[in-house]
């Protein structure tokens, strides 16, 4: 595991072994109870085999724990109607012969304890589906039939959410208007939630945790910024490698409408949204091949976030590139990358432990204010 710093409760605890024909899969890891924890892989790397398996819909050897309770070990196999789980599919599978309003319904009654009248309102309300609860199914565009399939599963009070490429077969608008309600969600619900994905964007968006999978194994797992930026790890390799990191907003310009923000005790300026967003806790995310290096603040520059930063190791990036480690001075826990020319590096002599000003000329907000919907 990478980059641990202290025991979060376990809400899923995974270790599968077995083949799908040919196909070897040896997936061992853990989720803590909330938050969402995001299955990385190419296409084919196993990711939904993996999926599915928990889900107990193929059977492969070894333990699936969840919460607490066994759903299979040794002997004990758990069918999937036993597993209390929501599944949300690449493509919505809803049933089309009943109205919006039919599919919670279904969902509602698939529930243990049954479903009160305020979790029903509320998980319409988190969702907002009131506008849609008399539509047919085949009168919804894929963003909202997404919207009723997440709801439908939720309404089923799950111990376990799994979502496949949820906003897959989306396109960019749709997938822009739908994740800002699956962030919502992974900050209310109680509970684990396996968010199966090969985008990174959309991970850097809602994970908080990463495990990567490659050919049927678990390469890695752990925090999702510590496998953004660990350099043996090969993300940072992505021309658009990024680190994701934790701010709070603390002031707003009316005057030119930048938002302020602390990072781990110095100052960052973002695009805001307006005074509402004070006091909130937002992502950072830091592109590497937008900072660059230097060991004074330059005086006359454009860029307007410079962080105080440490050299904590330099790695080949590309053939004329080099991966530069860095972590806030002051904050060793938030690390983010720069990509640099190895002729500046040599020029500026570069080395481990250099305290320099690391100039980044764009930060963007990972996350992103809800959607106004007609
Ligand atoms: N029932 C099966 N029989 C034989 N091979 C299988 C079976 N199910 C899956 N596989 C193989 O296992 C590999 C992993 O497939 P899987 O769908 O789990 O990958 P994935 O990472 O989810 O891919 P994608 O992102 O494209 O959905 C693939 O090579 C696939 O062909």
């Amino acid at each position: 595991m990478i980059g641990e710093t202290g025991p979060s409760p376990v809400g899923l605890d995974v270790a599968l072994v077995g083949r799908r024909g040919s196909f070897a899969i040896e997936a061992a890891f853990t989720a803590p109870a909330r938050g969402v924890t995001a299955l990385f892989g190419r296409s084919g790397s196993g990711k939904t085999s993996i999926l599915r398996a928990i889900a107990g819909l193929t059977r492969l050897e070894g333990r699936v724990r969840v919460a607490g309770e066994t759903w299979q070990d040794g002997a004990l196999f758990l069918p999937t109607h036993r597993r209390p789980l929501g599944y949300v599919f690449q493509e919505a599978s809803l049933f089309s012969h009943l109205s919006v309003d039919g599919n919670l319904i279904y969902g509602a009654r698939r529930s243990p304890g049954g479903v009160d009248a305020a979790m029903r309102r509320e998980v319409i309300d988190l969702l907002s589906l009131e506008r849609l609860m008399p539509r047919a199914i085949g009168d919804l565009s894929g963003g909202e039939r997404q919207r009723v399939a997440i709801g439908r599963a939720i309404l089923s009070r799950p111990r376990l959410l799994l979502m496949d490429e949820p906003l897959s077969g989306l396109d960019h608008r749709a997938k822009d208007e739908i994740l800002p309600f699956i962030e919502q969600l992974a900050a209310g619900l109680d509970l684990p939630i396996l968010y199966v994905s090969h985008d990174l964007a959309e991970i850097e968006r809602l994970a908080d945790r990463i495990v990567v999978v490659a050919e049927g194994r678990v390469q890695a797992s752990g925090p999702l910024n510590a496998a953004l930026t660990d350099l043996g790890l090969g993300l940072v390799r992505d021309p658009r490698a990024a680190a994701v990191l934790p701010a709070r907003v603390t002031g707003f310009s009316e005057e030119d409408g930048l938002a302020e923000l602390d990072l781990g005790g110095q100052r960052v300026f973002v695009d805001g949204s307006g005074p509402e967003e004070i006091g909130l806790n937002r992502r950072l995310r830091i592109v590497a091949s937008d900072v660059s290096l230097a060991r004074a603040p330059l005086a006359a520059s454009t860029i307007l976030n410079i962080l105080r930063v440490e050299i904590l190791a330099i790695e080949p990036g590309g053939r004329a590139d080099l991966a530069i480690l860095l972590a806030l001075d002051g904050a060793p826990d938030l690390t983010f990358m720069a990509k640099v020319t190895r002729r500046s590096a040599a020029r500026l002599q570069l080395a481990p432990g250099d305290r320099l000003h690391a100039q980044i000329k764009s930060v963007s907000l990972a996350t992103s204010p809800m959607p106004r919907l007609r």
